[in-house]
């Protein structure tokens, strides 16, 4: 791909796209008190100190693969020791050193001390983004209303307008919710007639005209209104607030015994900003557009217009919201979530910046650098609003391969705070365990952040395309959907918590879970992903808003604190064999013909209707619909695991080229159709050669195995600059 060197400004040899230079100097510099050309001279000599390091480190990547593929060559009858003999003999798997404890501060509590779900949303959609940034309060009676939760029984259907008996079965389960979670000293929240305040103390007044009050008073956090009549009420549970709004006046409040119009609870105490996998930024242009909408979320100004139901509105960030507390003082809490940026990872390179002979630089040098830099607005205290109370920088990094490319990532953070002038770690660090060899050498890669790491998270989508493309050769794997019941995922779900408790990460930290990826079927998630905080993750990642709103209610039902002090007293096991557990299939001569088509024909949908949405559109996280027609969020990890799957298959002759072919051209169709509605759209079928989603759906799969560590962004990027070239 040719870069586009044209207009470009050139900074210590470095030469840097027009339009991410205007955004710095215009947009970003101004207010933070930097000197241009300091700093441009310093991100000159970080990337120059930098990029042979990064590319040293894809080297390793690539020699330890080559190693593994020639023993698994080598070693058709499978040795469990000898393998992880040979794993530690070629360095894959490092010595593990004595136990220690992290020391990172300045963490806030929505990251160390308090338990909740973590939203994350492409920061390359504005609107997307401001509505995850408010997401830290939303109302439950909508999240319950707009869902599966409540199901449709007795005419409790969602079309049309306001169904009354649909609200009486909102009502109902939000009221035995706040039994729950805010019981009474006598009666339940279902008899309540009204609330009041009085003498610092919550008063619930039951049917029988009886006053009760909470069982734990301290749950009683604040009010707004008249203490004799409040429009709202604030408890809190878990840490979590609990916000109950009156209005008898109201659609709602006026059928409600006690005048309660909503129940809003605190939802994504925090927000992961990506401009990874679940976007499409593949040039200077794009990248600059995501660092603008960052800015506009550090800056606080960042504003989006929008349609909704038929009305035009401006979606902006919240302000913080504001109560008496019990003794009538003033209590302000955070309007916004705390948000975190996710980064790239080591392997992309952007031409945001070219070297002086046009070479791309490491995306992560810059994603590091630039916002970093703009997310000194917020420590600078250039916006009406505040993010980090603490005035830190949180940066999540992906897909970092073993401790090495932690500290690669900690010496960067390291160099920029110098060049920015902030106190070493104010860059946090969150360390997705998404590579296997990270899993592995989860102890050290945490030992390598142990100042400034502030989560480790079960990124197990990645994680799951990276099992099976380091094993790509030792046999066919399971089926997809299977895999998250084979042993090495549940050894790694579980001692990622136990090694991330044992190196002191509770109080400091977050030990995060892996996202709900079946974004319409809420009832679903309730019932199951409770299993998080059981687990002893104090976040786990949610889809959206909704989602946000619903999942918060584990952390009222389970105290994760409590769960982590009980596994803290567990003796620590050996989970490293099971970790290794390679997920092959047990008797691939048992695949019917037709289980082998239908795994096929639903990775490759999948695949398909992700992969021509980013190419031609540049949406780069999606709800696709699967072959049973539940639709599935699709993001770049979870197209690596489709792609590595179906290229697997085909490797140990499951699958041959022509049943590929022929299910790649038939889903086309499907996928066609699914899209018929959208006018921006274009059509794979029948023109299939002239389609570039199309001839890299085929790449993906039939150049899968030759792509590093099994990502997909080298051939999406390529096809998708390769449409961006054709409308220009
Ligand atoms: C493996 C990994 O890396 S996982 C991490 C990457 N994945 C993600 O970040 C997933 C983020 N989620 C999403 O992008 C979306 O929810 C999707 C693509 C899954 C579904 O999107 P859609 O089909 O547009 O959702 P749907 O139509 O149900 O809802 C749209 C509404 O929800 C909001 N919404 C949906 N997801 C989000 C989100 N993550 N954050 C904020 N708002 C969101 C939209 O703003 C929109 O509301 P609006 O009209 O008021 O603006
Ligand atoms: O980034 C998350 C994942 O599951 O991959
Ligand atoms: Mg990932």
């Amino acid at each position: 791909m040719q870069n586009n060197t044209a207009n470009r400004v050139i900074k210590h040899g470095y030469k840097i796209h027009p339009a991410l230079f205007q955004l710095v100097e215009q947009e970003v510099l101004p207010g933070l008190g930097l000197d241009s050309e300091a700093f441009w001279h310093s991100f000159s000599d970080i990337l120059s100190d930098f990029i042979p390091q990064n590319q040293q480190l894809l080297e390793k990547r690539v020699h330890l693969q080559q190693q593994i593929d020639n023993w698994h060559r080598n070693n058709k009858d499978f040795d469990a020791n000898a393998y992880r003999k040979f794993l530690s003999d070629i360095g894959y798997i490092v010595p593990e050193g004595e136990d220690f404890s992290i020391t990172t501060s300045k963490v806030d509590a929505e990251v160390a001390t308090i338990a909740g779900p973590q939203l994350v949303v492409p920061l390359m959609n504005a609107r997307y983004a401001l509505n995850a940034a408010n997401a830290r309060w939303g109302s439950l009676y909508d999240a319950l209303y707009g869902t599966d939760v409540i199901d449709e029984s007795g005419g409790a259907g969602r079309s049309g307008g306001y169904n009354g008996r649909r609200g009486d079965k909102v009502i109902a389960f939000a009221r035995d919710f706040l039994d729950k979670s805010l019981p009474l000293v006598s009666g339940s929240h279902k008899q309540t007639q009204s609330y009041f305040v009085e003498n610092q103390r919550l008063v619930a007044v039951l049917a029988d005209g009886e006053h009760t009050h909470l069982a734990d008073e301290s749950q009683f956090v604040g009010f707004n209104g008249e203490q004799a009549k409040p429009v709202s009420v604030l408890c809190q549970n878990h840490g979590l607030h609990i916000e109950l709004q009156f209005d008898e006046h109201h659609l709602i409040g006026k059928t409600d015994n006690a005048g309660i119009k909503d129940i809003v609870l605190e939802s994504a105490l925090s927000t992961i900003q990506d401009c990874e996998d679940s976007i499409a930024a593949v040039d200077g242009e794009d990248k600059t557009d995501v660092y603008r909408n960052w800015l506009g979320l550090m800056r606080g100004d960042l504003s989006e217009t929008l349609e909704k139901n038929g009305r035009e509105l401006t979606r902006t960030l919240n302000a913080d919201r504001h109560y008496l507390d019990a003794r009538g003082e003033a209590l302000v809490l955070p309007g916004r979530s705390l948000q975190f940026i996710r980064n790239v990872g080591h392997l992309m390179t952007t031409d945001a910046v070219l070297t002086s002979d046009d070479n791309e630089v490491p995306e992560g040098l810059v994603d590091g650098m630039i916002t970093s830099l703009i997310a000194l607005h917020d420590l600078k205290g250039n916006s009406p609003f505040k993010n980090s109370r603490h005035g830190s920088i949180y940066i999540v990094k992906p897909k970092m391969h073993g401790p090495e490319e932690v500290d690669f990532t900690c010496r960067l953070f390291s160099r920029i705070e110098q060049a920015l002038g902030l106190e070493e770690n104010t860059i946090k660090v969150g360390i997705m365990d998404e590579e296997r060899r990270t899993s592995v050498n989860l102890k050290e890669c945490i030992r390598a952040a142990k100042a400034r790491v502030a989560f480790i998270n079960t990124g197990f989508l990645d994680r799951t395309g990276d099992e099976i493309h380091t094993s790509m050769l030792a046999g066919p794997m399971a089926r997809k959907e299977l895999m998250k019941d084979e042993k090495w995922i549940c050894a790694y779900e579980q001692r990622n918590v136990r090694i991330g408790l044992a190196a002191g990460l509770q109080g400091k930290g977050q030990i995060g879970k892996g996202m709900w990826a079946v974004p319409d079927q809420m009832a679903n998630m309730l019932t199951t992903k409770v299993g998080h905080p059981l687990s002893g993750a104090n976040c786990a990642w949610v889809p959206s808003p909704t989602a946000a709103t619903l999942h918060v209610m584990h952390y009222h039902q389970v105290n994760v604190t409590k769960v982590q002090q009980q596994l803290m007293q567990q003796p620590a096991t050996d989970d490293l064999a099971d970790l290794l557990t390679l997920p092959l299939l047990a008797n691939p001569q048992a695949l019917t013909a037709e289980e082998i088509q239908a795994e096929l024909d639903n990775n490759v949908q999948g695949l398909l209707g992700y992969v021509v949405r980013w190419v031609d559109l540049g949406i780069g996280c999606s709800k696709v619909p699967d072959i049973d027609d539940i639709g599935r969020m699709e993001d770049r990890a979870t197209l690596r695991i489709s792609s590595q799957h179906i290229c697997n298959w085909l490797a140990h002759k499951i699958l041959t080229q022509e049943q590929i072919m022929a299910s790649l051209k038939r889903m086309a169709k499907v996928v066609d159709g699914q899209n018929a509605g959208d006018g921006a759209y274009r059509n794979m079928a029948p023109d299939f050669d002239n389609s570039i989603a199309f001839q890299a759906a085929c790449d993906l799969i039939f150049k899968g195995k030759e792509q590093p560590s099994g990502y997909t962004e080298p051939l999406l990027h390529q096809s998708r600059r390769q449409v961006k070239a054709e409308k220009h």
